[in-house]
C-alpha cells in the first residue's frame, strides 16, 4: 500500500502523530493537514581561494586576515573567477542529476548590511549553472524500523559569493565586521517543495551530506557553517493549492532542520484552525526554546534591484560534442566531459551495489555507505579468500562499530585493520574459534595488541573444542555440579539451559559451539 503523508488534523495530538510512516490521521470530517516543505542548501566550496579573489578560505582563522581588497569592495578592483570553484559546481550539478546549462550568467543582487561592502552579492540569477535534477536518498523510521526509497526534484543550483560575518557586542553596542568569509565560493541549491515530513528533509540533508563528501565539493560540516539551510514550510489540505510559505533561515544541524519544521507545521496548523492567515515570512529558529521567530529586518519585501554583473562574462562550459573554439588553450576551458569521468561511485549507487552484489539488506547497505571508510574496509575483507558476507557485515556492524563508536574512533583511524578481520573470520568459518572467543580477539586488538588473530589463538590455546567427546565431558561436568538447575530443567523450566550454556561458556573461556552446545546439553539432560 502507498504511504499518505498526512496529519491529524486536530493540533493537541499533531507532535504525537508520526506522520512520515505512521497510519493516516483522519478526524471525523476527514480534512487533514499535509506540511509541504522545500529547502534551500548553501554549501562552501572547499578550495583554497575564494570565488572570484585570490584570500584564502581556512575555518577559523584570525579575524579578517583572509581579505582581498576586491572582499572589501575597495573601488578598480575585479573578479576573478576561481575555476576550482566552477568545477566543483559542475560537479555536484553531475551529482544531482541537474542539466547544466552550458551558458550561465552572473548577477548583482542588492542589498544593504553591514557585513556586505559592496552593497550587492554576485549570484546567479537569470541563468544558474544548472537545472532539474533530483536525488534518490533513503528515509529511515527508527521506531518502527521501515526503511524507504524516496526521490526529491532539485529546482536549480547555482553559485555565489558568501557574505561576512558580524558579530555583535550587545554591551557596548558595537557591531564588528569579519570579512574572512566574505567572497568564499558557495553553492546554492534549491529542491522543490516536495518533502512531506521533516524525517524526509531531514534524511535528504543527510543524503547531501553523503553526496558532497563522496566528491569533495563540500565538507559538509554544519557545525562550522560550511553547509546551512533554510527551509521553506508550509501546510494544505491535500488536492488543494498549496499554502503561504514561512522560511526559516540558517539551519546549522539536521537536527534543527527537523525541529524547525515541526514547530513550523504546528504553529501554522493552530494558526489555520483559529481563522487566521500565515504570514509570508522569514523566520529564524531558536534551538534553545525550540521555536522559530520572525526576523526583523526581513520584515519588509526586498527589492534586490537585479543587474548583470558587468565585470563578469557569461559562463561558458565545453564538451566533446561541442569543443571550444579552435586556438583556445584547454586549461583555459572545461569540458564537462572530462568531469564526468571524474564522477565517482555515488552513495545510492553504492547502496544499491551493496544489495545486488553482495547480497545486503537495505539496512546493512545504509550503515555501510553511510560510515566515512566502512564500505572499502569491508570491500577489502572481502576481496580476499571465501568468505561469508553474513560473518564479516555482522562482525563489522556489530563489534567492529561498537568499539570505535565507544570512542567515537573513525573506520579510517581503526588499530583493528581489514585483515585483522580478514584473519577471525576465516578461524569463524573454518570453525576453528567461536563467536565468543572472535569478539575477545576483535576487542584485544583495539586495545593494542600487537600479536596477528592466529597467533593470539594459537598462543591462548584458545581454538574451539570440536572434539564431540571433549565436549561431553565438559557438559557432564556441569550437569553433575549444577543438580539443582538440572533437576529445575527436568520438571519444565526450560530457561534454565541459558544458565546451564552459561557454566558451560564459562568453564571453556567460550571455547564451544553455542549450537552444538545447546544440541549436547538438551540430548543429555534428556537421558
Ligand atoms: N507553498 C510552499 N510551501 C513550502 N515550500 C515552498 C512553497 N513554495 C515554494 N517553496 C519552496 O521555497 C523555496 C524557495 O526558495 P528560493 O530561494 O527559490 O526563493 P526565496 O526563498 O524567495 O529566495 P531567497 O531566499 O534566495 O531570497 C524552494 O525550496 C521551494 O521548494
Ligand atoms: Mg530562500
Ligand atoms: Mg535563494
Amino acid at each position: 500500500m502507498k504511504r499518505m503523508h498526512i496529519l491529524k488534523r486536530s493540533t493537541c495530538s499533531y507532535l504525537r502523530a508520526r506522520y512520515y510512516s505512521g497510519k493516516p490521521h483522519v478526524r471525523e470530517d476527514r480534512r487533514i493537514w499535509q506540511p509541504v516543505i522545500g529547502l534551500e542548501i548553501h554549501a562552501q566550496i572547499p578550495t583554497v581561494s575564494k570565488l572570484f579573489s585570490g584570500a584564502a578560505t581556512r575555518f577559523g582563522s584570525p579575524i579578517n586576515t583572509q581579505v582581498a581588497v576586491f572582499d572589501a569592495a575597495m573601488p578598480g578592483t575585479l573578479p576573478v573567477i576561481n575555476r576550482g570553484c566552477v568545477e566543483a559546481g559542475i560537479l555536484t550539478a553531475l551529482a544531482i542529476n541537474s542539466n547544466l546549462n552550458m551558458v550561465s550568467k552572473f548577477d548583482r543582487k542588492h542589498y544593504f548590511y553591514s557585513d556586505l561592502p559592496s552593497g550587492f552579492q554576485i549570484t546567479q540569477y537569470r541563468q544558474p549553472l544548472a537545472v532539474g535534477g533530483y536525488v534518490q536518498y533513503v528515509v529511515q523510521d527508527h521506531s518502527s524500523k521501515h526503511i524507504e526509497r524516496k526521490k526529491i526534484h532539485i529546482t536549480q543550483l547555482q553559485l555565489e559569493q558568501d557574505s561576512g560575518k558580524s558579530l555583535h557586542d550587545t554591551e557596548d553596542s558595537i557591531s564588528l565586521i569579519d570579512l574572512n568569509r566574505a567572497g568564499v565560493g558557495l553553492m546554492e541549491i534549491i529542491t522543490e517543495p516536495e518533502f512531506h515530513s521533516s524525517e524526509e528533509a531531514m534524511s535528504f540533508v543527510k543524503e547531501l551530506q553523503l553526496i558532497f563528501q563522496c566528491i569533495g565539493t563540500c565538507d559538509g560540516r554544519m557545525d562550522e557553517g560550511s553547509m546551512r539551510v533554510d527551509a521553506s514550510v508550509s501546510v494544505h489540505h491535500p488536492g488543494e493549492p498549496l499554502g503561504t510559505r514561512s522560511e526559516v533561515k540558517n539551519l546549522n544541524s539536521t537536527r534543527y532542520v527537523g525541529r524547525a519544521i515541526d514547530f513550523e507545521v504546528k504553529r501554522q496548523i493552530e494558526i489555520l484552525e483559529s481563522g487566521g492567515e500565515v504570514a509570508n515570512e522569514t523566520r529564524a529558529f531558536d534551538f534553545e526554546s525550540g521555536e522559530t521567530i520572525p526576523m526583523r529586518d526581513k520584515e519588509h519585501l526586498h527589492d534586490y534591484r537585479f543587474m548583470p554583473e558587468p565585470n563578469l562574462p557569461p559562463l561558458r562550459l565545453y564538451s566533446d560534442a561541442s569543443p571550444p573554439p579552435p586556438g583556445v588553450a584547454t586549461d583555459q576551458v572545461i569540458n564537462i566531459d572530462r568531469l564526468k569521468e571524474r564522477l565517482p561511485e555515488l552513495p545510492e549507487e553504492k547502496r544499491g551495489r551493496m544489495e545486488a552484489q553482495y547480497g545486503l539488506t537495505l539496512s546493512q547497505a545504509i550503515i555501510l555507505v553511510g560510515e566515512p571508510g566502512l564500505m572499502r574496509y569491508f570491500e577489502e575483507i572481502m576481496s580476499e579468500g571465501k568468505r561469508n558476507v553474513k560473518v564479516v557485515v555482522n562482525l563489522l556492524l556489530n563489534d567492529l562499530l561498537r568499539v570505535l563508536n565507544k570512542d567515537d574512533v573513525n573506520v579510517d583511524n581503526s588499530p583493528v585493520l581489514p585483515s585483522h578481520i580478514g584473519e577471525i573470520v576465516d578461524m569463524l568459518q573454518s570453525n576453528t574459534i567461536s563467536m565468543a572467543t572472535a569478539k575477545k580477539v576483535l576487542d584485544l586488538i583495539y586495545d593494542g595488541e600487537k600479536r596477528s588473530p592466529t597467533q593470539l589463538v594459537s598462543d591462548n590455546h584458545w581454538t574451539q573444542i570440536t572434539d564431540q567427546q571433549a565436549l561431553v565431558d565438559v557438559c557432564q561436568t556441569v550437569i553433575e555440579q549444577n543438580p539443582v538447575a538440572v533437576e529445575e530443567y527436568r520438571k519444565g523450566k526450560t530457561k534454565v539451559l541459558n544458565f546451564l550454556m552459561g557454566q558451560v561458556m564459562k568453564a571453556t573461556k567460550g571455547r564451544v559451539d553455542p549450537k552444538a552446545t545447546t544440541n549436547t546439553l538438551k540430548s543429555m539432560l534428556q537421558e
